[in-house]
């Protein structure tokens, strides 16, 4: 067995791979943190987890951190990048899920972030963990960078236009709505039920920090710079991200339907439907899966592509368990079989 450490176990993120790793049959989870709830059962804060966990929470501890095989961290930025270094001397193989690795510009990090990269020298060394665009390079990494929810969904939804270069670069436009899910668990007033229920608003419309993530990974495989306009919504749910993106045409004789089945028809994880069938947030819940459709409403110049995901699965702890077993060699869908919650 794969002995799996987990940095940061209280959140959404570290018990949602809680849930998806008891049904793992390779991986056993040996130690997770939390200096909050330091000596509690894990089953005691998640009653979903009864049967599965006889693990107690733990204060962060290196040396038994560097115990384990795997290191998952599923905490805010600024944490990681603060330890990692020492685990990754020590020979454990780190997975993060918070944004402290991906950027690879330590300064560009540090204008969005808002403070000094800690560990630049080990942020060389990490790999972005889109598996769709970095599968070989996953499987050899000590360090993976697990992409940020948004930029899964609109990363996927435009990789194709952008690599056959079908579209214009420089003039792409991401529209994505979010669970309230995707801001954690910390209590914060913006998140309460009655200031979230029954409304729908944009923000962040000046920049997002996921920005400067998304047009990294999009001019990776542009090739050429890229530029796009970037608007967050909150939804009135728990999970999921829907993305309309919107991309004006350069090259109008290529089929896109057609193109998109095939950049992904060896992707399990990626599901193109059918034209005229639309992506929803709630077929995709629960499971590890990024659904896709696109049009080109009155066969205009613009495209317009749909993408959802459930931001804690694909794009989160799902993602983060697809990169640990291609860094080990595992089948890629190990405990990641799981279908769709409908309704
Ligand atoms: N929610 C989502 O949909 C997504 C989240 N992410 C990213 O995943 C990460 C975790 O998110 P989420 O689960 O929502 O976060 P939460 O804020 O809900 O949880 C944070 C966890 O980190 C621990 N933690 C906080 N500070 C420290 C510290 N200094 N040292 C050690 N542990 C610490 C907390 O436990 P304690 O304080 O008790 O130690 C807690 O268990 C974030 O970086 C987030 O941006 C990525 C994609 C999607
Ligand atoms: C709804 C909501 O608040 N979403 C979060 C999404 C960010 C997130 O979860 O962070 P990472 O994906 O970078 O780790 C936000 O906009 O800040």
């Amino acid at each position: 067995m794969v002995k799996v450490g987990i940095v940061g176990g209280t959140g959404y993120t570290g018990v949602e791979l809680l849930r998806l790793l008891a049904l793992h049959e390779e991986a056993e989870v040996v130690a997770i943190t939390s200096r909050a709830e330091s000596g509690r059962r894990v089953d005691d804060l998640y009653p979903n987890l009864r049967g599965h966990y006889e693990l107690a929470f733990s204060e962060p501890d290196v040396r038994q951190l560097a115990a384990c095989d795997i290191v998952f961290f599923a905490t805010p930025h600024n944490v990681a990048m603060n330890l990692v270094p020492e685990l990754l001397q020590a020979g454990a193989r780190v997975i993060d899920l918070s944004a402290d690795y991906r950027i690879r510009d330590p300064q560009l990090w540090s204008r969005w972030y808002g403070e000094p990269h800690a560990s630049p020298e080990v942020l060389r060394a990490a790999v972005y963990g889109l598996p769709e665009v970095n599968r070989s390079s996953i499987a050899g990494a000590t360090l993976v960078a697990c992409p940020g929810c948004y930029p899964t969904s609109v990363q996927l939804g435009l990789i194709p236009l952008l690599a056959r270069q079908v579209v214009d670069p420089m003039h792409l436009i991401a529209s994505s709505a979010s669970g309230v899910s995707g801001a954690g668990r910390q209590a914060k007033v913006d998140n309460l039920l009655s200031e979230v229920a029954d409304s729908f608003k944009a923000y962040a419309v000046t920049g997002h920090r996921h920005l400067p993530e998304i047009e990294q990974g999009l001019s990776d495989v542009a090739g050429s710079p890229v530029a796009l306009t970037f608007v967050p919504h909150l939804l009135p749910m728990i999970r999921g991200i829907h993305s309309t993106l919107f991309a004006r045409r350069v090259d109008t004789s290529v089929d896109l339907q057609a193109l998109y089945e095939d950049w992904y028809a060896d992707e399990p994880f990626v599901d193109v439907l059918p034209e005229g069938m639309y992506p929803q947030t709630r077929t995709v819940k629960g499971a590890n899966r990024c659904q896709i459709s696109l049009q080109v409403p009155q066969g205009r110049d613009t495209v317009v592509v749909m993408s959802t995901i459930d931001n804690l699965v694909k794009g989160a702890s799902g993602q983060a368990i697809q990169n640990m077993n291609i860094m080990l060699g595992l089948p890629e869908d190990m405990g990641l079989k799981q279908v769709g919650l409908l309704p």
